[in-house]
């Protein structure tokens, strides 16, 4: 290759497909007809890229370190979290699942190092791609020619990376990271404006219906009443007064300067957020203010009486910060758009969310709504159901069932504010905006939907055999137990693969220098952490017998949920891993359930 700029051995930075991603590369040849190089990747990929989209290691340093010297969102003392590879890392690659030639090639492909400010930026490009999924860049980039990453040859082994499920005329040209305002949101889910237009109906009837069934003597779906309830029934400001003030409570709570303050992912513009994470005390701190309450002789059954009210209410603060989140989009600037829900269409965005991070000074609205008042709410309500219960049916303690249910479920969301620092790395709070569907979600579907075991119990008493108690617990505790070693495990090889305590798991490398768990929990099933959490929400509706399916609710969306958001992942996952993600389908079937393709 006497006149091309990198020689055959050259050791460059590729970018790879689909992304602004560099990593990494040797060049394996070069063609002079298609004036293309074939480099191979550190996971066994090749694939022929333009010389534009290679860059020689001394070139891409020194932009590393402009970028360094630039970078003002990281102050100078503050210790870096690195996520370079250790040579016990090495050698447990080698150890892993990949098939003889990968391992070949593997030996000879370079390791990618990355500095802290490249990883930096390459979070930030991960997003980018995360979000590409939804959006297009501008018909301008589009005219700017034909993105020419091309997929060598086919390795015949399943690798059906991304690349191949595009034609060259769909891929987008990438020659520059596409800028905030070129992000539109083309994609709709939901069925589109139409489709959203009657979720947003449909969801606050149905769970109104569901509240209806729940609370009647016979909750059989054909016994719905024909004569729906008066609206002023639905009403009362005493209980609207309650609601509000048990928000301004949980804010207040959520504002104290007490828990650790961490950085949450990289937005979009490289900087990042910072996040009070302090929801285990301030669980603590509402038990107390409930146990103060209670001596006092506060009547929580109040709470069941009214429950329907407290939902209204709970609607109409729903819709009220939906309207005041979508205003205020209206003054966000581009970059601070949630990819999902920048389509144009009002209905559409109102929906979805158009703010990704909406923000009050220091205060994370969607942050707070996530955890705070619906998560604590749902175990406040869940006690109010237990007192109700006891008045009810005139018992001195609380059912066997009920009891269960109660533990059961708290026992999940003490677990939730235990971790929530993890919340920052979850799509809920990475990509989706903040808009009706995640309000109603967080403030209404939450608190009275997961409820509905308990307030089911308050009306239908269901006895429980000692056995059938054992079951419970043993189910309940094993679903516990894949869940959280499932997420646990899943977190600290993210954060540092070379911890004792997931050293010794089977991985498979990928492209992007990070791997997959291909061995314990995430080798029997893809998604061990769904299964354990079906596993719990079987165990929190059997407590309610076989009498009516109206208990099995929570279980039927968890499933639908978690099935959806399976596939959601999956795509992205193929996106990001390529080739690796196809072996990792292929060293692991089975989705969410063993058995279950
Ligand atoms: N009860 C409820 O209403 C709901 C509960 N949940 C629960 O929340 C928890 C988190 O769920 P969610 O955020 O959806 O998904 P996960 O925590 O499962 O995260 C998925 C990500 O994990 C990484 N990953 C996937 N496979 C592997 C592997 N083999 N090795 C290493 N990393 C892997 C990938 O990200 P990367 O590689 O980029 O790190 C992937 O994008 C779950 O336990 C779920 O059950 C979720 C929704 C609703
Ligand atoms: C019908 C409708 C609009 C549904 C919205 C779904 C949301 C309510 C849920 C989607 C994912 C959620 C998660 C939690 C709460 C419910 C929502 C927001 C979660 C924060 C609860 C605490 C857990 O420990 C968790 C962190 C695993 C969990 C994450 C997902």
């Amino acid at each position: 290759m006497p006149t091309t700029r990198f020689q055959i051995g050259d050791t460059v930075m590729g970018r790879w497909p689909g992304s602004n991603l560099y990593y990494e590369v040797k060049v394996l040849s070069y063609d002079n007809k298609t004036r293309l190089y074939t480099v191979i990747y550190k996971d066994g990929t090749e694939l022929e890229l333009k010389e534009s989209d290679i860059t020689s290691l001394t070139i891409f340093k020194q932009g590393v370190s402009r970028s360094r010297s630039r970078s003002r969102s990281r102050s100078p003392g503050r210790p870096r979290r690195s996520r370079s590879r250790s040579p016990a890392r090495t050698s447990r690659q080698s150890s892993s699942r990949t098939t003889d030639v990968r391992k070949e090639k593997l030996k000879e492909a370079l390791e990618v190092r990355l500095t802290p400010v490249v990883k930096r930026l390459v979070l930030c490009s991960l997003i980018e791609m995360f979000q590409q999924e939804k959006t297009e860049t501008e018909s301008e980039n589009q005219a700017g020619g034909r993105y020419n990453l091309r997929r060598r040859k086919d390795q015949g082994d399943g690798k059906t990376i991304e690349l191949e499920q595009k034609t060259e005329a769909e891929t987008l040209p990438q020659t520059k990271p596409p800028t905030a305002s070129a992000i539109k949101t083309t994609d709709l889910e939901f069925g589109g404006r139409v489709g959203v237009f009657f979720l947003m109906f449909l969801l606050p009837v149905a769970v109104l219906a569901l509240l209806i069934l729940c609370g009647q003597k016979d909750a059989s779906l054909q016994s719905f009443p024909l004569e729906l309830p008066a609206l002023q029934s639905l009403w009362d400001c005493q209980v609207f007064g309650i609601v509000l003030l048990w928000l301004l409570f949980q804010a207040v709570l959520s504002l104290l300067p007490v828990g650790k303050l961490v950085e949450g992912m990289p937005l979009k513009n490289g900087k990042t957020l910072k996040y009070r994470i302090n929801g285990f005390y301030a669980l603590l701190l509402t038990a107390v203010a409930v146990g103060v309450a209670m001596y006092q002789e506060v009547d929580l059954s109040y709470i069941h009486v009214h429950f329907l009210q407290f939902y209204t209410s709970a609607l109409l603060i729903v819709t009220l910060l939906s309207i005041y989140l979508f205003i205020r989009s209206c003054w966000a600037s581009e970059d601070e758009l949630a990819p999902g829900g920048n389509s144009g269409y009002i209905i559409y965005d109102f929906f979805m969310g158009r703010e990704l991070n909406p923000r009050i000074k220091n205060f994370d609205i969607k942050f707070f709504c996530e955890m705070r008042p619906g998560l604590m709410g749902w175990v406040l309500i869940n006690f109010a159901m237990l007192q109700a219960e006891m008045k009810h049916q005139n018992l001195e303690n609380p059912s066997p069932a009920m009891l269960l249910v109660n533990i059961f479920q708290l026992l999940w969301v003490v677990d939730g504010f235990w971790h929530e620092e993890k919340l920052l790395t979850m799509m809920d709070i990475v990509y989706d905006g903040f808009g009706f569907m995640l309000t109603f979600g967080d403030l209404a579907f939450v608190p009275f939907t997961f409820t509905c075991q308990a307030y089911y119990l308050v009306s239908h008493p269901n006895e429980l055999s000692a056995f059938w108690i054992i079951t419970l617990i043993t189910m309940n505790g094993v679903g516990y137990y894949i869940f959280r070693k499932a997420n646990s495990q899943k977190f600290a090889f993210r954060k540092n693969p070379s911890d004792p305590a997931v050293s010794h798991l089977k991985t498979i490398p990928t492209a992007t220098g990070e791997s997959l768990i291909v061995s314990g929990l995430w080798g029997w099933v893809r998604h061990p952490n769904y299964l354990g959490d079906i596993i719990m929400g079987l165990a929190w509706s059997l407590p309610c017998g076989f009498n009516h399916l109206i208990p099995y609710f929570y279980l039927i969306y968890l499933i639908t949920l978690l099935v959806h958001r399976n596939a959601r992942d999956e795509r992205q996952c193929r996106k990001k891993y390529g080739s690796a993600w196809d072996e990792y389908c292929k060293a692991v079937p089975y989705r969410i359930f063993p058995g279950i393709y």
